[in-house]
């Protein structure tokens, strides 16, 4: 057994583990990092990547179908799907070396690939190797959440840790939960020629505002997506390539099933009793610098940090560690500017508050403001007018924006710096923008919350009117 003392000891490289360890090491901290399986983690194997990636494979599987419109005559591709995998890999494989263990002992860090466990508060072991440090940080992640129903074990159960690799293309995919990566996968498979089935327990994309949401569902509805809303699945039955899903709603049968019903946080077999170490099903519990409340030796970052699930969340955890572990500055996270993004066509975007959490924290202070893709030069040239951004502004300021239409992840980063900087409606209606883009839709938005305050105020009319008798 050998045994390393380090400042820092990190368990997880995936997006909250790495960009810690690259930050810390390179502003000159011994860095431990320690990794069970795959460099990377989640977002670069089973999650963001592989899944945009074929998101995208299976956009171009749907181009030529698209909007005939344009006066170009429909195109019926043929769809590859073992070939769409293949460009997964390959982009994976692409940003590989960005995450790999070289890169990252080319920062200075000490990198272990073994699974990582406390035995002591102050002790982590790691294969042959004990780690004391001064500072642990926990980003071990989450996995697939795989309930226990009734007669699942009798069938082949995809996940997204095992959907990218499947080579034959599903018939009939029936998806079990109607989140982001239900939506995101269902989309994907019915472009590349699948029949999909989402079968929702409550309501599909349901942490998103329902007027939203409902013009992205209308779209995968048009594209042949069924979505049972309502429908826990409640048991199992058939083998594969027959598999019946139960529901209030009805049996829905299909080839192949993918469940996508949530994240469990990995906080098993880390020993995290041993380094007393308080956690729950949710991850660590800890305060809002993420440090353990009851080891302050230990912290925690991503999806294991107990709250928002993304990777840029992950990122921005490991930015505030770098503060408070290496440079002893103060740190606390926010979650009030956070934007998430799911990725269908159209997009679905949100930062901050939603209409109905902005209604209910500020009451008759909140002024909701519209903005319709129908009304933008660009989206016009270009067939995308189904599309809408709200924003909820509060004393001249955004709370939130939701935006559902073509592109609406960037145009979502707007709101996102407006809301981290606390900047003003009037700093977003003042800019000018090229013509024609659809950022011009954030600048209509903005425009509209003075559109009462310029156009419908008898005060405005008045002064005008005084204003021009005296002008020369
Ligand atoms: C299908 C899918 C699509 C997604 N799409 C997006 C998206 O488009 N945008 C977005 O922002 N987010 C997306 N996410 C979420 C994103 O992937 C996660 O929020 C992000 O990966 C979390 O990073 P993390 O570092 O906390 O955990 P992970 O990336 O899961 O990394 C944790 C690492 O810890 C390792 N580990 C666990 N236990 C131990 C141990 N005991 N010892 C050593 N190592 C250990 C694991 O092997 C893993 O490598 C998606 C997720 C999924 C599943
Ligand atoms: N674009 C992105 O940023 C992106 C994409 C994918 C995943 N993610 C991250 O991963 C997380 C997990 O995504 P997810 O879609 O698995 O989870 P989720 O929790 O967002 O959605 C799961 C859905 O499954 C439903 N459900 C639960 N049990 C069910 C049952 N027995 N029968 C039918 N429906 C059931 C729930 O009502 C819920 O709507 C997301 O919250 C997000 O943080 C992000």
């Amino acid at each position: 057994m050998s045994r390393i003392e380090t400042d820092i000891c990190i368990i997880g490289a995936g997006s909250a583990g790495l960009s810690i360890a690259s930050g810390a090491a390179q502003m000159g901290a011994r860095v431990v990092l320690i990794e069970g399986h795959k460099m990377g983690g989640d977002c670069l194997n089973y999650g963001c990547v592989p899944s945009k990636a074929l998101l995208a494979s299976a956009k171009h599987a749907h181009a030529g179908l698209d909007n005939p419109d344009f006066g170009i005559a429909q195109a019926h591709p043929e769809v590859n799907y073992a070939g769409a995998k293949d460009h997964v890999r390959r982009v994976i494989d692409a940003i590989a070396p960005v995450d790999s263990q070289e890169r990252f002992e080319g920062f200075g860090c000490t990198v272990i690939r073994e699974n990582g466990r406390f035995i002591s508060e102050t002790e982590v072991q790691a294969g042959e190797t004990i780690i004391k440090a001064r500072r642990f940080v926990v980003a071990t992640g989450s996995g697939p959440f795989v309930p226990p129903i009734d007669g699942l074990d009798s069938v082949t159960v995809h996940t997204n840790e095992t959907i990218f690799d499947l080579r034959e293309k599903p018939d009939h995919l029936l998806v079990v939960g109607g989140g982001p990566i239900g939506m995101e996968m269902a989309q994907a498979h019915v472009r590349l020629g699948c029949k999909v089935t989402v079968i929702e327990g409550a309501k599909a994309m349901g942490k998103d505002d329902p007027e939203m949401a409902a013009i992205v569902l209308d779209n995968l509805r048009s594209e042949g997506i069924e979505i049972v809303e309502d429908a826990q699945a409640s048991r199992i039955s058939g083998g594969d390539g027959t598999i019946t899903v139960h529901t209030p709603k009805g049996d829905f049968t299909g080839s192949h099933l993918l469940m996508a019903v949530g994240r469990a946080v990995n906080v098993a077999n880390l020993g995290l009793d041993t380094a007393n170490v308080e956690h729950n099903r949710r991850g660590l519990k800890v305060d809002d610098s993420l440090r353990s409340v009851s080891n302050k030796r230990v912290y925690a970052a991503g999806d294991v940090a107990g709250g928002l699930q993304f990777t840029h969340v992950a990122g921005y955890h490991g930015g505030q560690l770098v503060r408070s572990l290496v440079l002893g500055l103060p740190s606390k996270v926010r979650t009030d500017h956070i934007p998430w993004v799911t990725y269908t066509d159209p997009e679905l975007a949100q930062v901050g508050l939603t209409e109905a959490q902005a209604r209910e924290a500020h009451g008759d202070k909140l002024t909701v403001v519209r903005s319709e893709y129908s009304h933008n030069d660009r989206a016009n040239t270009e067939l995308q007018m189904r599309g809408l951004i709200k924003v909820m502004v509060v004393g001249g300021k955004p709370v939130g924006a939701s935006i559902a239409g073509h592109l609406a992840g960037e145009l979502i980063a707007l709101w996102a710096m407006a809301i981290a900087n606390k900047m003003k409606m009037q700093a977003i209606s003042n800019t000018v923008l090229p013509y024609p883009t659809y950022m011009e839709l954030n600048k209509r938005a903005a425009g509209a919350y003075f559109t009462p305050k310029l156009f419908e105020s008898d005060m405005v009319k008045r002064i005008v009117g005084l204003v021009q008798r005296f002008l020369p």
